[in-house]
């Protein structure tokens, strides 16, 4: 594979933006295998976003020929008060973590987070330099990262710390590509800032686009958002561990207007997570309402259903379909035990 076809490969859905081309191009022109790294808390069941679309963006990075590392933050995870902020629950948790990417990006490297700070002694007065960089103010803004916002009344000091460690993670793994999803981009910008003033290694940045949730989205300044796919809420997402006919179910209640392309989820997994895996989507449908036809790539698909030749309940049964297909190999070989479900659960 050339370096325009590796770029181009990064560069394909779900990846939103690349900081920036430029440098990726650059970067594969001296080193034919960088490390890239993508940090994840271990919080609650894994769903179509962060395990299968997260998980086919990885496999897009090791077919580059890249060096994938999955960092499963474990102490993030309890700073951030998830999963009960309880060490024992986080590590059971971690464990279906670890067997679910293995299964989805056999390629890549797992890493644990307590296990990088135990083996590099360094990190603690690498995080205490780093944080001389970062006003408190600065710190407030990028919280977000956690999922949480300035005016939060729960924010202690180990929160404060998060941010900070979140970005001397990217340091002390050596990473040359950060890859996260959009909501990651303001410590990447951050760590683009502060990495030269410390003459470290300033990572490209890769962010993904994240699955919106499934549900009619909430009416903001006349604009319509769509919500995250949520671990915590069953409705919002299609998780692993949904049955076949849960996920046709889920897929046939969501949110798809008729004509509607901006916001619409089941749009967005046909792009996202069906066109990743099949080079062709065949939607079966009879006579009267126009035939079977089939799509060869997203954009085809996208103008039909624009221009009202492709029906939202043709496209939901057809999306319906081929995520079955993609899920259930998964969830067969993946066992989520009662133990660690009703720990989950109990969390919420
Ligand atoms: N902030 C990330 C988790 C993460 C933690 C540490 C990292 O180094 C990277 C990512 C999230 O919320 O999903």
């Amino acid at each position: 594979m050339d370096i325009i076809e590796k770029v181009d490969l990064i560069e394909k859905p779900p990846t939103e933006e690349v900081v920036t081309r430029e440098e990726l191009t650059e970067l594969f022109k001296t080193n034919s295998s960088p490390n890239h790294y993508i940090g994840l808390e271990i919080s609650g069941f894994l769903h179509l976003g962060s395990l299968i679309s997260t998980g086919f963006k990885i496999n897009d990075f090791v077919k580059a020929g890249v060096n994938c590392k999955i960092f499963l933050a474990d102490w993030h995870t309890l700073i951030n008060d998830k999963l009960g902020g309880d060490w024992d629950t986080i590590s059971k948790v971690s464990k279906y973590y670890q067997d679910a990417f293995k299964l989805v990006c056999p390629n890549a490297e797992i890493v644990l987070g307590s296990k990088l700070y135990e083996e590099k002694t360094e990190y603690w007065s690498e995080l205490v330099k780093f944080t001389k960089h970062m006003s408190i103010a600065r710190t407030m803004r990028t919280l977000t990262i956690m999922g949480r916002s300035e005016d939060d009344n729960k924010i202690d000091v180990a929160k404060l710390l998060y941010p900070a460690m979140q970005a001397v993670d990217i340091h002390s793994l050596d990473v040359d590509i950060a890859h996260a999803g959009m909501d990651q981009r303001k410590i990447h910008m951050l760590v683009r800032e502060i990495f030269p003033k410390m003459k470290w290694k300033v990572p490209v940045s890769v962010h993904h686009k994240l699955l919106p949730g499934l549900s009619k989205p909430a009416d903001t300044d006349n604009s319509q958002v769509l919500g995250k796919m949520s671990k915590s809420d069953p409705n919002s997402g299609i998780f692993i561990h949904n049955t076949d006919n849960e996920i046709k179910k889920k897929i046939s209640k969501s949110w798809c207007e008729e004509q509607n392309v901006e916001s619409n989820p089941v749009l967005e997994i046909a792009k996202n997570v069906i066109f990743h895996e099949f080079n062709e989507i065949n939607v079966e449908r009879p006579e009267k309402y126009g035939g079977n036809v089939s799509y060869s790539n997203y954009n085809e698909l996208h103008t039909d259903f624009a221009e009202n030749k492709l029906h939202p309940g043709d496209l939901k049964q057809t999306v319906g379909n081929y995520l079955v297909k993609v899920i259930s190999p998964i969830r067969e070989k993946l066992n989520l035990s009662d133990e660690i479900s009703e720990a989950i659960k109990k969390s919420f």
